[in-house]
């Protein structure tokens, strides 16, 4: 191995981003616009997985199946969708919305406000330092005044089941990147990426067996999971719940994947696509030289400062601090963390209480998520448990969407269902969770309700508009309402 040559003269900013994903870049444009320089640091493609392998290519190839599963719900429309879908127009889409896997356009973005781009991998070298090694060996050495913000993002977290390497198994990678659709897929793993996988390749033509150890995405309220599961399972796909992969093999690299399952069942699959959750990306950023432990996930205080690091100059946003693996979540915090760092770098006090300037209060209370899958799932805020394990004495109001008849004029039989979760209290929504065609974009109305905390008896005077899914609002609400009047109150 050659010997690292190159600048050893440092230059100075004020602020250092490591990773220019969604999430690095937002921060680098926060601190930017308070006036601070900004270097910025990409080993691979600026825009990050979300751009490339996560977010933007799934969404991409997941709208023309969800739009013809959509149109196949209205009488006279089903009619005029026959065919299958042109999978080679569904790729070509996807590429167009990764820009061909190119970033200079995001390089631009970088440029046009004022951020110095640095390509290669960065590792911290003690505090305030970073060292930049490109991809020839040559070596720049980074010095931060005020902060380095880590939004390195997280790597999927493979198993080690036996064979796993011989069988070269799909992540998120191929699972968006490739154009070419394997006969047969199986998907192991029942959380956001299993699920979207599944109803991706499912949709383009695959035969696709899902295996989840438990329920599909568990995190939300357990009817989502059952009404996705519901949903593969009418389009085909196979779901195993309970089921666990023992032991892989691919002796011919060219040929099929044999699964061994826990029940000493066997599976041939022409590929798998391994959703098995995320690991950090910090093995290998010098976390080392700053006492803390590499390959481990970023303890952050509410202005996103790493927990245990002296001086108020270490920052982890997105992934990296494991609050929330969501891109809108990792750039609440960039935006947040920014202006605190440009705050703290004019020697001024962050406004850290909740909900103030300078904290990330929506990461506990109020996290919105949604899977595009068929039906779509949405929930924010506390699940019915998760209410009840933080001690709220709580009512759930659960309705399915065929009472609103926005929703019946939306998709003939129309199938969802819906769920608030009220603290009896302080009478205002901890959780509210819908699954249904078309829920996505109902979700930002729940959001403003859980992170306004606005009162149920306000919320009633929030009127959707006839005939909209937005309806189950009412209805929900007269719901709620109507169980909580007591006999000698209620009219007669
Ligand atoms: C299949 C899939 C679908 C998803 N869909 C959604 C969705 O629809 N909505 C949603 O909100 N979230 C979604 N997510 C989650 C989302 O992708 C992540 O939360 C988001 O990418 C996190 O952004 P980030 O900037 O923290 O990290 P990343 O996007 O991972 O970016 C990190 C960047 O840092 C760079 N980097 C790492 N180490 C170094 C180093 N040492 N030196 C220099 N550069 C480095 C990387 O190359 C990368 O460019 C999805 C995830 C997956 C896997
Ligand atoms: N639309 C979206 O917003 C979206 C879509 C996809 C992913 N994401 C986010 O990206 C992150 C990563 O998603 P993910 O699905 O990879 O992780 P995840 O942690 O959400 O789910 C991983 C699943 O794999 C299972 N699992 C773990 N090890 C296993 C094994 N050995 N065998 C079988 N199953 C195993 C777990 O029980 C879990 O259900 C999540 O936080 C998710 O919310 C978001």
């Amino acid at each position: 191995m050659s010997a690292p040559r190159g600048n050893q003269e440092a230059t100075a900013y004020d602020v250092i981003v490591l990773g220019a994903g969604p999430v690095g870049q937002n921060v680098a444009d926060r601190a930017r616009a308070a006036g601070l320089s900004v270097a910025v640091v990409e080993r691979e493609l600026v825009g990050g997985e979300c751009s490339y392998w996560a977010c933007v290519p799934s969404k991409a190839l997941l709208r023309p199946v969800i739009a013809v599963a959509d149109a196949r719900r209205v009488d006279g429309a089903r009619q005029a969708v026959t065919g299958r879908l042109d999978t080679d127009g569904v790729f070509a889409r996807r590429n167009r919305y990764v820009t061909d896997w190119d970033d200079s356009g995001q390089a631009l973005f970088l440029k046009s406000i004022g951020a110095d781009l640095f390509r290669g991998h960065g590792r911290l070298d003690g505090p305030r330092q970073v060292t930049v090694t490109r991809d020839d060996g040559t070596r720049h050495t980074l010095t931060a005044r005020h902060a380095v913000a880590i939004a390195t993002g997280s790597r999927p977290n493979l198993p080690g089941i036996p064979g796993i390497e011989e069988a070269r198994p799909w992540t998120n990678r191929h699972g968006t990147d490739s154009s070419t659709v394997p006969a047969r897929l199986v998907v192991v793993g029942g959380g956001g990426v299993g699920v979207e996988m599944a109803t991706l390749w499912q949709g383009l033509g695959s035969q696709v067996t899902l295996l989840a150890r438990r329920r599909l995405i568990p995190r939300l309220e357990p009817f989502a999971g059952e009404l996705v599961a519901q949903g593969l399972s009418e389009s085909g796909a196979d779901v195993r719940i309970g089921a666990q992969v023992t032991a892989l093999r691919r002796p011919d690299p060219e040929g099929p994947v044999t699964l061994t399952l826990d029940d000493s069942s066997e599976l041939e699959a022409d590929e798998v696509l391994f959703a098995t959750g995320r690991t950090p990306a910090t093995s290998d950023i010098g976390l080392d030289t700053i006492g803390l432990t590499p390959g481990s996930w970023l303890d952050v205080d509410t202005t996103c400062l790493v927990n245990g690091v002296e001086g108020d100059w270490l920052y982890a946003l997105g992934d990296v601090n494991h609050r929330a693996l969501l891109t809108h979540q990792g750039k609440y915090q960039a935006r947040t963390a920014g202006d605190a760092i440009a705050t703290r770098a004019a020697g001024q006090p962050v406004d850290d209480a909740p909900w103030g300037d300078h904290a990330t209060t929506a990461d506990q209370h109020a996290v919105p998520q949604v899977f595009f899958t068929d039906p779509e799932a949405a929930a924010v805020g506390l699940t019915a448990e998760q209410a009840e394990q933080a001690g709220h004495r709580i009512k759930t109001v659960d309705l399915d969407f065929n009472a609103a008849q926005g929703a019946n004029l939306y998709a003939d039989g129309y199938r969802g269902h819906a769920r608030l979760v009220v603290d009896l209290d302080r009478e205002i929504l901890l959780g509210v969770t819908f699954v249904g065609p078309g829920v996505s974009e109902l979700l930002h109305s729940a959001t403003i309700a859980v992170a306004g905390e606005v009162p149920l008896k306000r919320l009633r005077h929030a009127i959707a508009c006839f005939p909209t899914v937005s309806e189950i609002w009412l209805f929900l609400l007269t719901a709620y309402q109507r169980d909580q009047k007591t006999p000698e109150t209620a009219p007669a």
